[in-house]
């Protein structure tokens, strides 16, 4: 059941008319479905019963605390990437014994940061990481609890922007490199391999590739097993796709997926973590925008948004599909096709190119769906466009996240030097 759904001809986030919030709060605005964030969370952890498994939500998708405030009481640990994001994920009240921090380019404050707070463990990403660890724990006279991210060498045959287990790759360290890594680990006292981790990339829309990952991955466990390493955590990563376009695309069931996962790690007496993002966010979220203009181009018409690629940058940066829907129902059957752009002076600037839709007129509210996960995480200011505000749903309760960011908040950042201030 879609939680945005039309009733009485209107839009709806559960039982909140989406007019309703775009007469309060403005447009462009993130719409949160409270309901739908617990069903993908629960569907996905329902997947892995009776298996040891956590699953840590990937903060990176969407970091609103008030998000993974719905995610801790549901009981997600966290997959984070920066001290922002573990402040955030502490604040909405995850543990810290539920916390992974991945990253390849973490610095000596933030493993610090991390180590005081207790995190669970770090996912380490080069040897040079592992060495400068080390000397932060030795000087806080601790020991930081590690798994090495490794990059099995897989094509995930995803957007080859999105893709991140192949050997070109920046993430992980090389298997066949991961033994003498894990070695090296042995003989530094402020260190304890507790795991190992992979992530071969995001929205996975075939199993095969993550199979493949993962038989790769349990070879090198009971490798380092047998060498006396206590491996007890494996961590998969998350990346499993979602259907944006359901006639273009079917991603595996979690169901699936889980089964996949009981098949190839069944036996390992381990304990999972799993790290999605986009499956629990992505469809939990739109992005609510008005109508602005209809412009007549050459042999193609324009709908021109007040949101921008700013506020969503994923068409952009990926040429990525997000279905586009009218906020009042279309009452007729008639259709046309359109491009949906934004504001900004850049001619990536598009939503969608050449898009059936019901025909629209200025005014009209606009909203751009499965946009939940990296939609306002990956927003700017570019053009000087204040951040958009984000609203959560929960049944007919409705509650501003994030405010918009005003002008004068947006403007105070920069400052006049004092050489060039006066005449
Ligand atoms: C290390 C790591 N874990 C988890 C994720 C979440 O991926 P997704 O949102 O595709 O599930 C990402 C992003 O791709 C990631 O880089
Ligand atoms: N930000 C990307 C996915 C990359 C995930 C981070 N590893 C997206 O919107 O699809």
């Amino acid at each position: 059941m879609d939680h945005f759904h039309y009733r009485n001809g209107q839009l709806m986030a559960e039982n909140v008319p989406l007019e309703q919030i775009a007469a309060q709060v403005g447009t462009p605005v993130y719409v949160y479905s409270t309901a739908t964030l617990k069903r993908h969370f629960r569907v996905f952890s329902e997947a892995f019963q009776g298996l040891d498994a956590l699953v840590c939500f990937a903060v990176k998708a969407n970091s609103n605390i008030a998000v993974l405030r719905v995610l801790a009481k549901a009981g997600a640990g966290a997959d984070v990437v920066s001290l922002g994001e573990l402040k955030r994920a502490l604040k909405a009240g995850i543990p810290a014994s539920k916390i992974a921090f991945a990253g390849v380019g973490k610095t000596k404050a933030e493993m610090a940061a991390a180590l005081e707070a207790g995190i669970m463990q770090f996912n380490a990403e080069s040897e040079a990481e592992l060495e400068t660890l080390n000397d932060v724990a030795a000087s806080m006279d601790m020991v930081a609890p590690v798994s090495v991210r490794v990059n099995p060498d897989v094509d995930a045959k995803t957007h080859a922007k999105i893709s991140t287990g192949k050997s070109e790759n920046k993430f992980g360290i090389a298997w066949q490199k991961v033994d003498a890594v894990y070695a090296r680990i042995g003989e530094l006292a402020n260190l304890k391999a507790v795991g190992v981790d992979l992530h071969i990339g995001s929205q996975l829309t075939d199993l095969a590739p993550f199979r493949l990952a993962f038989e790769r991955v349990v070879g090198l466990v009971r490798d380092l097993r047998a060498k006396g390493h206590d491996i007890r955590h494996i961590d998969l990563g998350g990346g499993l796709g979602i259907p944006y376009d359901p006639d273009a695309e079917t991603p595996p069931a979690p169901a699936d997926y889980g089964a996949m996962i009981r098949e190839v790690l069944g036996d390992m007496d381990c304990n999972i973590i799993l790290e999605p993002g986009r499956l629990i966010a992505g469809n939990a979220g739109l992005l609510l925008t008005e109508m602005l203009y209809e412009k007549q181009g050459e042999n193609r018409t324009f709908y021109i948004l007040d949101a921008a690629m700013n506020d969503l940058s994923r068409p952009a940066m990926y040429d990525a599909y997000h279905a586009i829907v009218p906020v009042a129902e279309p009452s007729g059957d008639e259709t046309l096709k359109a491009d949906f752009v934004g504001p900004i002076c850049e001619s990536s600037d598009v939503f969608a190119k050449q898009r059936n839709t019901a025909p629209l007129k200025a005014g009209d509210l606009v909203a751009i769906k499965s946009a939940g996960a990296y939609g306002a995480v990956m927003a700017s200011t570019y053009n000087s466009r204040p951040l958009v505000p984000e609203v959560l749903v929960d049944g007919d309760k409705v509650a501003v996240i994030r405010k918009r960011q005003s002008l004068d908040e947006l403007l105070s950042l920069d400052e006049i030097p004092s050489w060039l201030s006066g005449d």
